[in-house]
């Protein structure tokens, strides 16, 4: 019983049950069914002949002319625990049965209510079943919870249930009818014939499942639960210590197993919709908060992702301004050419560079080259072309050269070759080569160009500085010599 235990406690359920009717467990032996000649004939003074509710699943039935349900089951345990033999008589209706018993053709009825009037005629054992009782109503109802909300709504109960007795004495005020079984009175609140009814919760639940009465619903709870014995005839009283007994020895895994074979109970809990609707409104403020954040953390990420596109296009930018200012500071802007500072930072201010070079290879030459008469040029066709003139001059120097030499623009009109791994020969060629190129280049305005060239062969262990001075020399030495030749130091 302590599976039930809990409904006594529950207050306003909704209670949706499905009942399987799985068939009669074979694992016990059934009681016999004999028919009324084969009862008279039967002298053993241990058959005991019983009557059943012929309609009352999943608490006990007959059907194909065979005892089923919950009483039957505990019948055969009874049969199995006792030195008893209980035989079936069939009834029609449990009116019929409770005749039966009254006459004495019955000796025992195995499950039902203890009430004043049955006491008249019935003695009974323990309590071995409990089971609440229901009040059914259309779903269009509202709940009742008990009969004290019932009012003037007309309630039907089964005849012959004890339930009646219960109601005339509690409630004799209530608008009643009597219908022959469970399943009238369910049937009637179905058709809205009765407001309410009221019955023993598994076989209420029972028929509604079975007949697919989905309009109905449980509406509360009603009167105190039934607690099932069994009942036999006072003639028969003497049995009663013998199924107490019996009843005592059925294990608690016995109940279980037949309360699991008739019953599969759900039960819905009847919402409280103030509840819902603060634990909703708690709910959906959050679930609003989250999105606002969320929202606000993809706007400040997008914002971010902008802003860090932004830096990185910046620092590319700057990268490239860097680069381009190291190409400007390295570099003469108007003939492209390498600057004076790169010069001397290359080859004057740092003494390792031309030892290093030195070393590898002994043969440094430098040519300090002059435009001949460039004031003179200037003067006649402007410094704009002077300008021109001076960027084809650096042309022609750097096509001269070789990749490995390094030409400059010292300044003005002037410029230096840094001629790696070359003899003093090798340098000479290379004044005669750009001789010869700006003899045949032409020039802006066809203006003739010549220059002068200054050479100088790096000594062992000369600075540079040095060596640059005596190519400058020699470059003084050409022009005093009439310009457009070399001259070597
Ligand atoms: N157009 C132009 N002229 C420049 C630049 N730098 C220097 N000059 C000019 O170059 C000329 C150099 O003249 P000078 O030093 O007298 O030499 P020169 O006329 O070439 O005569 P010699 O060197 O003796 O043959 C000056 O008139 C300067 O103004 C420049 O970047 N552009």
């Amino acid at each position: 019983m302590r599976e039930l235990s809990w409904l006594g406690s529950s207050k306003v359920l909704l209670i949706t049950l499905w009942i399987l009717i799985n068939g009669i467990d074979t694992k016990h032996a059934h009681a016999s069914v004999v028919d009324s000649q084969s009862i008279v004939n039967l002298k053993n003074s241990n058959v005991v002949r019983y009557c059943v509710d012929p309609d009352w699943l999943p608490y006990e039935a007959i059907v194909d002319g065979r005892h089923t349900g919950i009483s039957s089951d505990y019948l055969a345990l009874l049969a199995h625990y006792t030195n008893l033999t209980f035989v079936l008589v069939p009834t029609s209706s449990w009116r019929q049965s409770l005749e039966l018993l009254k006459q004495g053709e019955c000796e025992l009825t195995p499950i039902l209510n203890q009430t004043p009037k049955r006491d008249q005629y019935l003695s009974f054992s323990q309590v071995f079943f409990k089971s609440p009782n229901v009040l059914v109503s259309l779903k269009s109802q509202p709940f009742l919870q008990g009969f004290e909300n019932i009012g003037n709504r007309l309630l039907a109960i089964p005849k012959d249930y004890r339930l009646v007795e219960y109601v005339q004495r509690y409630y004799p005020s209530l608008n009643t009818i009597l219908t022959s079984n469970e399943r009238q009175g369910l049937e009637k609140v179905a058709n809205g014939e009765v407001d309410v009814f009221v019955g023993s919760m598994f076989s209420v639940n029972a028929y509604i499942q079975q007949q697919g009465l989905t309009s109905l619903k449980i509406a509360g709870w009603g009167g105190p639960e039934d607690e099932l014995r069994i009942g036999v005839i006072k003639a028969k009283k003497t049995l009663l210590p013998q199924i107490n007994a019996g009843l005592a020895k059925i294990t608690q895994a016995d109940h279980n197993a037949i309360y699991k074979k008739w019953h599969n109970i759900t039960v819905i809990e009847d919402i409280d919709y103030s509840v819902v609707i603060q634990v909703g409104t708690v709910l959906g403020m959050l679930i609003l908060f989250l999105l606002y954040r969320t929202i606000c953390v993809s706007k400040y990420n997008v914002h971010l992702e902008k802003n860090n596109k932004q830096l990185q296009q910046l620092h590319l930018e700057l990268e490239q301004k860097n680069s381009d200012l190291d190409f400007l500071a390295q570099h003469d802007p108007l003939t492209k050419l390498f600057n004076r500072q790169y010069f001397n930072q290359t080859f004057l201010d740092d003494p390792r560079q031309p030892q290093q070079n030195k070393q590898a290879n002994n043969n440094i030459s430098l040519v300090v080259i002059d435009i001949d008469f460039f004031k003179a040029i200037n003067d006649k066709h402007g410094h704009t072309v002077g300008d021109k003139i001076l960027v084809q001059v650096a042309q022609v120097l750097q096509a001269s050269v070789r990749d490995l030499d390094v030409v400059a623009r010292w300044g003005g009109e002037e410029f230096v070759v840094v001629c790696q791994h070359v003899a003093l020969h090798d340098a000479t060629e290379l004044c005669q080569r750009i001789t010869d190129e700006l003899t045949h280049f032409h020039f802006y305005n066809n203006i003739k160009v010549t220059c002068s060239y200054g050479i100088a062969l790096l000594k062992d262990n000369e600075p540079i500085q040095a060596c640059f001075e005596r190519a400058d020399g020699a470059l003084f030495k050409a022009k005093q010599s009439g310009r457009n030749q070399y001259c070597s130091a």
